[in-house]
């Protein structure tokens, strides 16, 4: 299975938002990786057909899914980041609602409810009203959603967001133990997250891919670019406009700061065995 974005193209007014992406997915977990307004919702909503394309073409083994419409839809799943909430309704019947557009018969969408209640761990609540559940709670409903119909394409936009670690952490590894002969795309801010996940992963900025890679691909091509030095307090200013500098840490009772970038300083600072994705999203996506 190989789902093919080719010279896609999104525009709001006059700004693209998406001004010609190129990417290939086959299967396994692709963490999308992009600063605010990179156009990961974009590529999303296209690749969902909830937005209508300014050019180029979506494939799904080749064929246009313009074309396969609902064949499409069928193997499709979708957790979006807006969450338009069914709030007077309980999780089993938002859940068998949601079966009965995707196009389970009855039998099929209760089996499949049980299960992804079990799964998610909403079993026991299953008969509460979305109105009094938790941030996390919803998440996983809107996941247990997705997953309706066993699709396989799965589309999860920031689908930890606003989560505390233990929620995050329960999220990620239902995502994790997810079978790896599906597409999966997740777009996130959590670069842990995408660490911990991604099969691969996808820089994309300003509209358009700038890099892909497993994250020790991405990793070793940032190596030479990552430095550790001494900074006293008042010069720390200084720095920022001169460096991109990441974290700011205490070691051996002095401030330290972490720089990432082509233009390093010569002298006084030190390479670091330790990298991260963190360090590779500031360098190929920080300002
Ligand atoms: N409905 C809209 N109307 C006008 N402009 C829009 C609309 N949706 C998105 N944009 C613009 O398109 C660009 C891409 O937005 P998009 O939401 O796809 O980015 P993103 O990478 O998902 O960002 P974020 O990480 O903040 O969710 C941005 O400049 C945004 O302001």
């Amino acid at each position: 299975m190989q789902l093919e974005i080719r010279n896609l193209k999104k525009r709001y007014g006059n700004q693209w938002a998406l001004n010609g992406l190129t990417v290939t997915f086959g299967p396994g977990v692709y963490g999308i990786l992009g600063s605010n307004g990179a156009g990961k919702s974009t590529m999303m909503n296209l690749l969902t057909d909830n937005l209508k394309r300014d050019g180029g073409e979506i494939l799904l083994d080749g064929i246009d899914i313009l074309k396969l419409g609902r064949d499409y839809r069928k193997i499709l799943g979708y957790m979006p980041q807006q969450q338009g909430f069914y709030e007077q309704m309980t999780a089993d019947t938002f859940l068998f609602y949601m079966a009965r557009l995707k196009g389970l018969n009855r039998k099929q969408a209760a089996a499949e409810i049980d299960q992804l209640l079990q799964v998610t761990g909403l079993a026991g609540e299953r008969h509460k009203k979305l109105s009094g559940y938790s941030g996390g709670m919803r998440q996983r409903v809107l996941l247990a959603q997705a997953m309706l119909g066993n699709p396989k394409i799965l589309i999860l936009d920031e689908p930890t967001a606003g989560l505390d670690p233990k929620e995050r952490i329960r999220i990620r590894n239902f995502i994790s133990s997810l079978s790896r002969d599906r597409i999966i795309l997740l777009a996130t801010h959590i670069v842990s997250d995408i660490e911990s996940i991604s099969d691969r992963i996808i820089m994309m900025k300003k509209g358009k891919l700038i890099g892909t890679g497993t994250s020790a691909d991405l990793m070793e091509r940032v190596a030479d670019k990552v430095r550790e030095m001494p900074c006293e307090t008042e010069a720390l200013s200084g720095m920022q406009k001169k460096y991109r500098v990441g974290n700011v840490f205490q070691r051996d009772g002095k401030t330290w700061v972490r720089l990432v970038g082509d233009k390093l300083p010569g002298e006084g600072c030190y390479t670091t065995d330790h990298l991260s994705l963190e360090d590779v999203y500031l360098y190929f996506l920080g300002e």
